[in-house]
C-alpha cells in the first residue's frame, strides 16, 4: 500500500515559551522537526512527506534547510489555528489511496521500529495508534475536587497515528471542529475502531523546556 507521512509542525509552542517556535529549536545539532522528518525518510526514502508549518515561518524554514543542508524531499503545507486545522489542510493534499501517518513534528525521537510496527498493523487492521500504560497514579476532576481512578483503564497516546487515507479524509471532512487533541479521537468519534499498539517511552513530545533537555540526554545515551 502507498504510504504518506504528514508531519504537523504548525503550532506556536506557547508552553515552551521561546520566541522561535519549538519545532525549529536545535536538538543535538539539528532542528527538532528535521529529526522527525528524517525518521520517516530513514524508514522509507520513497514515501511522500508533507510538512505543515506556520505560514509566517516559511522563510525561517527555507533558511534552516540551507543552514543544515537539509535535502529530504518534502511538500510544505500552511498550518492552521489548531492542530485539527493543520492536519485538515495536509490531508486534502494527499492524492490516491494509501496509509497516512500523522506525526507530531515535535516528537523527534520516534524510532524506525515504532514507525515500522505502526505501518505493519495499519496495513492489516486499517489503523494503528501507539499508546503507553500509565506509570503514575491518576486522579479525575470532579465538581467537588478530585477523585482517584483506576490507571489500568487508561493509556497515554502518542504519534505516529496511521489510518487508511479514505477513512482519515472522511473523518476530517465530516467532523465538526471540536476539542480533538489527536487523530484517533476524531476517527473514533465516527464509531470506527482504532487499534492501539505499544508505544515507546522515548517517543516524548517536546512541550515544555525540560522536554528538550530530556531529549538531548536520550540522544547522548544513544551515542554511547
Ligand atoms: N495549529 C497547530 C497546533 C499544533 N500543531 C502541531 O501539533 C503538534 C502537537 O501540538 P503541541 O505540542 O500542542 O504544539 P503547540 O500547539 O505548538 O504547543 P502549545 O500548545 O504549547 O502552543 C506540534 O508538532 C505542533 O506544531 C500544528 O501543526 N498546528
Ligand atoms: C497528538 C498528541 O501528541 C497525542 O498525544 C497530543 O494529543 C497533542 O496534544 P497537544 O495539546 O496538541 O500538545
Amino acid at each position: 500500500m502507498k504510504r504518506f507521512a504528514i508531519i504537523v509542525a504548525g503550532g506556536k509552542g506557547v508552553r515552551m515559551g521561546t520566541e522561535l517556535p519549538k519545532q525549529f529549536l536545535e536538538l543535538d545539532g539539528m532542528p527538532v522537526v528535521m529529526r522527525s522528518i528524517e525518521a520517516f525518510a530513514r524508514f522509507d526514502a520513497g514515501m511522500k512527506i508533507f510538512v505543515v508549518l506556520p505560514q509566517e515561518h516559511f522563510n525561517t524554514w527555507g533558511k534552516l534547510c540551507i543552514k543544515y543542508h537539509f535535502k529530504i524531499p518534502h511538500q510544505i503545507v500552511p498550518g492552521g489555528d489548531t492542530r485539527y486545522d493543520s492536519v485538515s489542510h495536509a490531508v486534502e493534499m494527499v492524492q490516491g489511496e494509501g496509509l497516512i501517518a500523522v506525526h507530531d513534528g515535535v516528537r523527534p525521537l520516534v524510532s524506525i521500529d515504532l514507525i515500522q510496527r505502526c505501518f505493519d498493523v495499519a496495513e492489516k487492521m486499517g489503523s494503528a495508534v501507539p499508546a503507553s500504560e500509565i506509570v503514575e497514579s491518576i486522579r479525575q476532576r470532579t465538581n467537588h475536587g478530585t477523585k482517584s481512578v483506576n490507571r489500568n483503564d487508561f493509556f497515554t497516546v502518542q504519534t505516529p497515528q496511521i489510518f487508511n487515507s479514505i477513512v482519515l479524509k472522511m473523518a476530517y471532512r465530516k467532523a465538526q471542529p471540536d476539542n480533538y487533541t489527536d487523530d484517533a479521537s476524531l476517527v473514533d468519534s465516527f464509531g470506527i475502531a482504532v487499534n492501539i499498539i505499544e508505544g515507546e517511552r522515548r517517543n516524548i513530545k517536546i512541550t515544555n523546556p525540560v522536554d528538550l533537555k530530556v531529549a538531548e540526554w536520550i540522544l547522548s545515551l544513544d551515542k554511547k
